[in-house]
């Protein structure tokens, strides 16, 4: 039977370690013990149902989350726990995501829809359109890096509404662009509503938000705080802005600094027993509950980690294929080097150096 939603998520959480440089992060790859590096919770458990033909919106201040959502959502990064559901093909238009700087405008249509599945021919169908929309004129033959960031945000948007996706993922990308342009996507946009496609809409425009979503969700440092009708939301939104701005600036930055170590300090742990209660609570008599939260949090992960016994494994594979080699070079047997290792040593080959 097919799913009612259109996508759904439960129990997302999303971590990231942060390393100081790039050979702190090799370096943990190979030890076994991460706990010096600093880890930071962009998600704290998230749980979101959209339905079809629903626009969504994703509010809150910087660093809230909306875009890691909606990363996960459309699959540019996994989750580190919890079910991601999506029933169908999406397609992201974010400021700052999906056009490759070196490629030209027209060489950058080409590679999205094909990664998008459409066949060579459906390209060349679509290419004077998707040019004609996104308005960059002779700038399509000229690589991406030359363009503005409005002309970036045009042509992203206009590949991604051609490309006719199911769940079109709008994160930021009408802020940049002028007064004609956004009155096109708005039109666009809700075209799509029309045709009964789903929708996500990230944006800190609340106007916006307003005139384009069925329905707000509200995520605040990592947290969804609020879910309901637009109006209801952004309401509670503009009370909580109003608050904040109310506040001096030593208030302001003790408060970020207080929800910042929150999600430094989230322990999935902890996070995962609260769930099982709250599972058990409602199902005293299933048996199997704290089994099938652990389904639901690891069962669809993909872990971006290298787990301990395969960082042993990785570590024994390593040393066996140094060993065999220096055994090699030796020219020694391996059962004389194994009785000896010292063989290793006093190699009876010598390398003709010239
Ligand atoms: N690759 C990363 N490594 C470390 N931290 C990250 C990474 N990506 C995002 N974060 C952190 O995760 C948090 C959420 O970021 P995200 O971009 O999802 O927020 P946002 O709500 O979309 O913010 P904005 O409104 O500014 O676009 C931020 O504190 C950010 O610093």
């Amino acid at each position: 039977m097919a799913a009612e939603y259109k996508i759904k998520v439960e129990n997302v959480t999303k971590e990231y370690e942060l390393f100081k440089t790039q050979s702190e992060k090799m370096r943990s790859f190979f030890s076994l013990n991460n706990s010096n590096v600093p880890h930071f919770w962009s998600l704290m458990g998230i749980s979101l149902t959209i339905m079809p033909g629903e626009a969504i919106g994703l509010i809150g201040v910087n660093g809230s989350g909306k875009s890691t959502l909606s990363n996960i959502i459309s699959g540019i990064i996994p989750q580190t726990t919890g079910y991601v559901d999506v029933q169908g093909e999406t397609s992201i238009v974010a400021i700052n995501a999906g056009l490759r700087n070196n490629l030209t405008g027209r060489e950058n249509i080409r590679l999205k829809s094909l990664m998008q599945g459409l066949t060579n021919e459906q390209i060349d169908e679509l290419m004077p359109d998707i040019i004609a929309f996104a308005d960059i004129g002779d700038f399509v033959d000229q690589p991406v890096k030359s363009y503005s960031s409005g002309m970036k945000s045009r042509l992203g948007f206009s590949i991604a509404v051609h490309i006719d996706p199911d769940i079109l993922i709008i994160d930021e990308a009408l802020s940049v662009g002028d007064d004609t342009f956004y009155q096109k996507c708005v039109d666009k946009i809700n075209e799509f509503k029309q045709e009964g496609k789903t929708i996500v809409f990230v944006s800190h425009s609340l106007k916006q938000i307003e005139l384009l979503c069925d329905r707000v969700a509200w995520i605040n440092y990592g947290k969804l705080r609020a879910v309901g009708e637009t109006k209801e939301v952004t309401s509670e939104y503009r009370k909580f802005i109003k608050w904040f701005r109310g506040l001096s600036k030593k208030e302001k930055t003790k408060f970020q600094k207080e929800q910042k170590n929150i999600q430094k300090n989230f322990s999935i742990q902890a996070y995962q027993k609260e769930v099982t209660e709250e599972h058990q609570k409602a199902n005293p008599e299933d048996k199997n509950v704290a089994s099938e939260v652990h389904k639901l949090f690891y069962g669809s992960v993909i872990s971006e980690k290298m787990s301990l016994a395969n960082k042993i494994l990785t570590a024994a594979v390593l040393v066996a294929l140094i060993f065999f080699c220096l055994v090699n070079v030796s020219g020694y047997s391996i059962t004389s080097v194994l009785g000896d290792p010292s063989l290793i040593l006093h190699p009876l080959q010598h390398l003709n150096v010239p």
